[in-house]
């Protein structure tokens, strides 16, 4: 993703910052967070808080609560040192900024292109120079379509992308599928996997070689706490 890339650092003396997605990963992290010992305040799991920042049990730790997309922002600016977001952000984010030393096999679902299943197989569009798709993903869903040497003409949506063909705003989606069912829900059907996703431990690259110890450090709390759930 094109952006002027600004580093924010507060000085080495403050403590680390974690950013973590609110919504379905941050339900799956808490047991892991547990296991690594983290305690954020009492009202960091309660959706009515207003406040986004957190301190921890760990003086030397907060934790910051944000979506998922701007987990990858917060942390390739350095604004976050550390972050938990899914493959699919890295994916569409696509920064040399961020380093994802973890998987942590949470959050597993898959970004696939799907298509109504009235028109499916009828007309191959995998022959056509331009095919119109609406998608949260519009890096990945281009890089997928040029790939086999079709533009992807991008509807750019926040969610309900599986209306999106059946209103004739699109012809294919590219989404996140995990079960299948809200797909099916819509009268659609996969057609093609672009990429599997689960959800990584990531780290501000600057960060990592400016404060070393305190990373590694963290990385390998959370992986500790990874291999006692294994
Ligand atoms: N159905 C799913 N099954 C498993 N993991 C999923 C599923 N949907 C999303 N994820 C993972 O969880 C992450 C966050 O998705 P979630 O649906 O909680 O947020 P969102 O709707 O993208 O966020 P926002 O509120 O900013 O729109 C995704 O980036 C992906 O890695
Ligand atoms: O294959 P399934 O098990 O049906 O899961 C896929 C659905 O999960 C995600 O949406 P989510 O529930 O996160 O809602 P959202 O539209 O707010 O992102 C994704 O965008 C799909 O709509």
């Amino acid at each position: 993703m094109d952006m002027p890339m600004t580093t924010h650092f507060a000085d080495s003396s403050t403590g680390l910052v974690l950013a973590l997605p609110k919504g379905r990963i941050l339900k799956e992290l808490a047991p892991f967070l547990a296991r690594a010992g983290i305690i954020p305040a009492s009202d960091f799991t309660d959706e009515d808080s207003r406040r986004l920042r957190f301190p921890t049990n760990d003086a030397a730790l907060d934790v910051v609560r944000v979506r998922p997309f701007d987990v990858a922002t917060f942390v390739a600016h350095g604004a976050a040192h550390v972050g938990v977001c899914g493959a699919d952000v890295l994916m569409e984010y696509d920064t040399d900024q961020i380093y994802a030393p973890l998987d942590l096999g949470i959050g597993r679902c898959r970004v696939s292109v799907a298509e109504q299943v009235a028109t499916a197989g009828r007309e191959d569009w995998r022959a056509w120079s331009r095919i119109a798709v609406a998608t949260k993903y519009p890096n990945i869903a281009r890089r997928h379509f040029a790939a086999r040497g079709i533009q992807a003409e991008v509807v750019h949506l926040n969610g309900a992308m599986e209306l999106a063909p059946s209103l004739g705003l699109s012809r294919v989606i590219v989404d996140l599928v995990q079960t299948g069912s809200t797909l099916k829900a819509n009268g659609l059907v996969e057609t093609e996997v672009i990429a599997h996703v689960t959800s990584r431990l990531i780290v501000n690259r600057t960060a990592l070689k400016t404060r070393p110890e305190e990373i590694t450090a963290f990385v390998d709390r959370f992986r500790a706490a990874m291999e006692q759930s294994a």
